[in-house]
């Protein structure tokens, strides 16, 4: 009697096991356990005899049971084998619902290896079981025997030790019993084969396997097979047995990716990451990584094809590989945008960053087969060293390009993956599915960007296109679930928070295009008439609100009149708002300028400013009767220098794009030689003569930087895009930034005019300490803009030859310009400068000529379009420079006035200074007020 004490036993030698009533329930032999229900605390319910001479391990309770917390799954093995052996001691069932806090429930989320993978077994293995059943059941002596377990008779069933035995005996090929299981597990993974209580895969064990035909219990399954079966049995058995062969370890490695990780040994995880390496989809992940993902895949095998893997929409909850098969990427409204095959991974983006699914996954083959990654695992394995670029393709070619970001670009930013390119519309779609409709705070770097820049790539006409198409989807669709309508809803809640966020980031440009009024009036009618929508309104309000705000302002400032004089700045001759000092230059404002031809002669012209050059050229030739053809024509600036420049015949704000002193010509072609500049572009431009000593140098600084910040207040973003791309790119206008480059070089030749113009060397002195004075205070009140002109002024060749005059400049003053000739230093782009200017807040105005410089480095130094796909890249950057002028103005100037002393008279003074802009003549001027010493 073995059982006296609460402890198990492994049975070295033959041990006889006897029920209560003293009828022998089975025999053990050796290798068998017994006595496990010490686990339970149950008591005994048998007794055990040694039938032989015995040896016995024995394991105490304690240990037993902390053995069993260890090894769960091996000891799940032990009980179903006795309870199947024995028909005693508790059910598995019992055990594991009693013990294991994971019990498997049958979803694809927690796939049960023990479960076929497909929904009937394909004819192949049908066949196959056929035959190796054929052949089992002919052989007398083999395993495949009626048992009774738990009372019930079950029919021809084996062991799984002994059907490794006997396909091991024979078939050649196969050496090993690992090579046997995994092709029995072949046939369990497709139903042909299965565990008698449908819970176990194949294992090399004493767990109890029968064949399907004898579950189903059909003719077949009874009687020895006729003799012409065996043979086709072993025919077929001859042909296949390959076949299935190959199958094992395939076999084999889905059965461990369908256990639960804790039940994955280490040699299975070893398997596992064996054939991780060979999948493309994770080459880019180190080792490490790729052991980690060995024991958190999860095998997945859907049987139909249109089976949906997630809807578009959906929260992100795994990433996949496919590993067998192919499925559909689904986007609404445009079907199947592309179909992915073994070896793709998808469904990371929503992962990443923490976006709704991009699309739908539909299954395109029946039996496709899927890794999955959940979305815990991802973030903790994964998710900072996922691959650094994801390209999305539709219909075989990329059309978005992401790449991962280190550090999150703006701090609002919870996206790791940044668009580096992509077509116009996939930018769009992604901006809507993704980027909207988010918790996030703030504005989206990327939805900045794409506001900023799209009309580089996408006009606002078909913008407003794929909006209506986007906001009307509905429209097309007949029958509506309740999932649609909501995903439909939350689109059109995306639709308007997008038109929310263009007019935040654009202000009335978004309104110019009369299509887009006309789509936020419709915008507006449907969220009034939806209650789906209601929570929009005020959105909607909000942004009908600054459209009425801008239509009102446009039309009191309808016919806006400018005048160009000869020389100087655009005068507004008439404008209906009431502060004209605010005033903003439109493209239908008209502007009168004059054009001259090659004699001097010249006429006067009224034009919008949106005007091309080509119907300048025309109608100035038509009025100075240039009898030739627009072919033989061009439109051309001559300097005050003599430079001259052709303007395209598609290039607008042609007026304001002058040089201070320059001069339009209208000429022939062919003898733009013969253009000479005017007398008087040598001359002084018009301006107020006025002795400078009496005005007070803050009060000049004050007014000179409320003037500007007027000026650099009405230009637009998009109007540094225009620059950029060229005058001729949008056809439109430039004009507002024009003016406010005029003003840099007209405050920076009116310091070197007044210089070289006062024959005083006490005045000139006076005059050089106030405008360094004047720097001070520009830079004091942060207009940098002006700091820059009246330095750069200082330092023109005319002016720092002035020797007789510097040396008279005080040392205290002279340390002062110095310190300011750094911060102007150009070295190291303008590295001094822009270390200066970004620790200041705003409002300040910036050096508008370095941000001219940027965006044109940008533009020059990459191209817009990379392989069909826009670069953002570029048009990030862009944007960057376009958001820097955003900011100078975001708090508006409220500068505390000097006291007066001469208001009125430094108010007309500064708006129009008088000013000499070609260098030869102001060098002469300077060698006629300081002769060069004779040495
Ligand atoms: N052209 C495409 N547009 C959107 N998603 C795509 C495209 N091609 C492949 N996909 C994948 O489809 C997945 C849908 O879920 P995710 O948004 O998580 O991630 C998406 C991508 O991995």
């Amino acid at each position: 009697m073995l059982f006296r004490r609460s402890c198990t036993y492994n049975v070295e030698q033959s041990t006889r096991h006897y029920a209560k009533s003293s009828v022998t329930l089975c025999n053990l032999g050796v290798g068998a356990t017994f006595g496990e229900t010490i686990l339970h605390d149950l008591p005994r319910d048998s007794t055990v005899v040694t039938k032989t001479t015995c040896e016995l391990l024995r394991v105490e309770q304690q240990d037993f049971r902390l053995i069993w917390e260890k090894n769960k799954e091996l000891m799940n093995d032990i009980f179903t084998n006795c309870k199947l052996k024995n028909g005693f001691g508790p059910s598995v069932q019992q055990t594991a619902a009693a013990t294991s806090p994971t019990k498997r429930p049958l979803s694809p989320d927690h796939p049960n290896p023990a479960l076929p993978i497909t929904e009937t077994p394909s004819p192949a293995m049908s066949r196959m079981g056929w035959a190796l059943r054929t052949l089992l059941v002919a052989d007398n002596s083999s395993c495949l025997k009626d048992r009774k377990v738990s009372g019930k008779l079950i029919r021809k069933c084996a062991p799984g030790t002994e059907l490794v035995d006997w396909l091991v005996n024979l078939a050649p090929i196969v050496h090993t019993r690992a090579q046997a299981a995994g092709m029995w597990q072949a046939l369990v993974e497709e139903g042909v084969l299965t565990h008698v209580n449908k819970e176990q895969p194949f294992k090399d064990k004493c767990f109890l396997y029968r064949f399907r035909l004898d579950e189903e219990g059909g003719a077949a399954a009874v009687g020895i097979p006729q003799a012409e079966d065996q043979h086709a049995a072993n025919e077929h058995i001859r042909e296949a047995l390959s076949a299935l062969f190959q199958r094992g370890p395939d076999a084999t490695l889905r059965m461990i990716l369908r256990k639960p990780s804790h039940e994955r040994t280490s040699e299975e995880l070893e398997l596992v990451f064996e054939e991780l390496v060979h999948i493309a989809a994770l080459s880019h992940l180190s080792t490490s990584i790729k052991r980690e993902l060995s024991s958190i895949f999860v095998f997945e095998a859907h049987a139909q094809a249109g089976t949906i893997l997630f809807n578009q929409g959906d929260e992100g909850r795994s990433w996949y590989i496919l590993l067998k098969g192919s499925v559909d990427v689904v986007i609404h409204g445009k079907g199947t945008v592309a179909t992915l095959k073994t070896g793709d991974d998808f469904g990371k983006l929503a992962l990443i960053n923490d976006a709704p699914r991009a699309a739908t996954i539909v299954l395109k083959e029946n039996n496709c087969h899927l890794l999955r990654v959940d979305k815990e695992h991802f973030n903790r394995i994964l998710r900072d060293v996922e691959a650094n670029t994801l390209r999305l393709q539709e219909h075989g070619k990329d059309v978005l390009v992401l790449e991962r970001v280190a550090k999150q670009r703006g701090q609002h930013s919870a996206f790791k993956y940044t668009v580096m390119s992509g077509t116009p519309a996939k930018m769009l779609e992604h901006l809507l599915e993704t980027r909207l409709g988010q918790s996030v705070g703030g504005m989206d770097p990327f939805l900045d960007d794409f506001l900023l820049t799209h009309i580089v790539f996408m006009p606002v006409v078909q913008l407003v296109d794929e909006l209506a198409n986007y906001f009307h989807c509905d429209t097309h669709e007949d029958a509506q679930t309740p999932e649609d309508r909501e995903y439909i809803v939350n689109f059109k809640k995306r639709v308007i928070q997008f038109m929310q966020k263009w007019v935040m980031a654009v202000r009335h440009a978004a309104f110019e295009e009369p299509s887009v009024c006309d789509f936020i009036e419709d915008l507006a009618a449907e969220v009034e008439a939806d209650p789906d929508l209601n929570e929009e309104t005020s959105i909607v309000h909000n942004v009908l609100t600054q459209m009425a705000r801008y239509q009102e302002d446009r039309n009191q400032n309808a016919g806006q009149k400018w005048k160009l004089p000869p020389n100087g700045q655009p005068i507004c001759l008439f404008s209906g708002n009431a502060t004209p000092s605010k005033t903003v230059i439109r493209p239908d404002d008209d502007i009168i300028f004059r054009v001259y031809c090659a004699d001097h002669t010249y006429c006067t012209l009224r034009f919008p400013m949106h005007t091309t050059a080509e119907l300048i050229k025309a109608c100035a030739a038509d009025k100075l009767q240039l009898n030739r053809g627009p072919e033989d024509l061009c439109l051309v600036e001559v300097k005050s220098n003599g430079e001259r420049s052709v303007f395209k015949d598609n290039d607008v704000s042609i007026p304001t794009g002058l040089s201070l002193n320059g001069r339009l010509f209208v000429s022939v072609k062919d003898h733009l030689d013969a253009l000479t500049q005017l007398q008087e572009q040598e001359c002084p431009t018009e301006g107020v003569d006025i002795d400078l000593e009496i005005l007070s140098t803050k009060e000049l600084a004050y007014h000179i930087t409320l003037f500007e910040w007027d000026l650099f207040y009405a230009v637009h973003e998009y109007e540094l895009l225009y620059h950029t791309f060229g005058r001729h790119h949008f056809g439109k206008i430039t004009a507002n930034l024009d003016v406010f480059l005029r003003r840099f070089n007209e405050v920076q030749y009116w310091i070197v005019t007044e210089l070289v113009s006062t024959p005083s060397l006490s005045k000139r002195v006076g005059l050089v300490r106030k405008f360094i004075k004047l720097a001070a205070y520009c830079k004091e009140y942060q207009n940098l803009n002006a700091f820059f002109a009246v330095v750069m002024g200082l330092s023109n060749m005319a002016v720092s030859r002035l020797q007789q005059t510097w040396e008279k400049i005080p040392s205290k003053f002279r340390k002062i310009f110095q310190e300011f000739e750094a911060l102007i230093d150009p070295s190291r782009n303008h590295r001094a400068y822009r270390v200066f200017v970004g620790k200041l807040q705003p409002p300040l105005i910036p050096f508008m000529p370095l941000l001219l410089k940027d965006m044109t480095f940008a533009h020059e130094g990459n191209k817009t379009s990379l392989d069909g796909l826009v670069n953002f890249e570029k048009m990030h950057m862009m944007a960057q420079t376009m958001r820097t002028i955003r900011f100078c103005r975001s708090r508006s100037l409220g500068l505390e006035p000097p006291s007066p002393k001469s208001e009125g008279e430094v108010r007309s003074y500064i708006s129009s200074f008088r000013v000499i802009d070609n260098q030869r003549v102001l060098t002469a001027m300077s060698q006629k007020v300081e002769p060069t010493r004779k040495l």
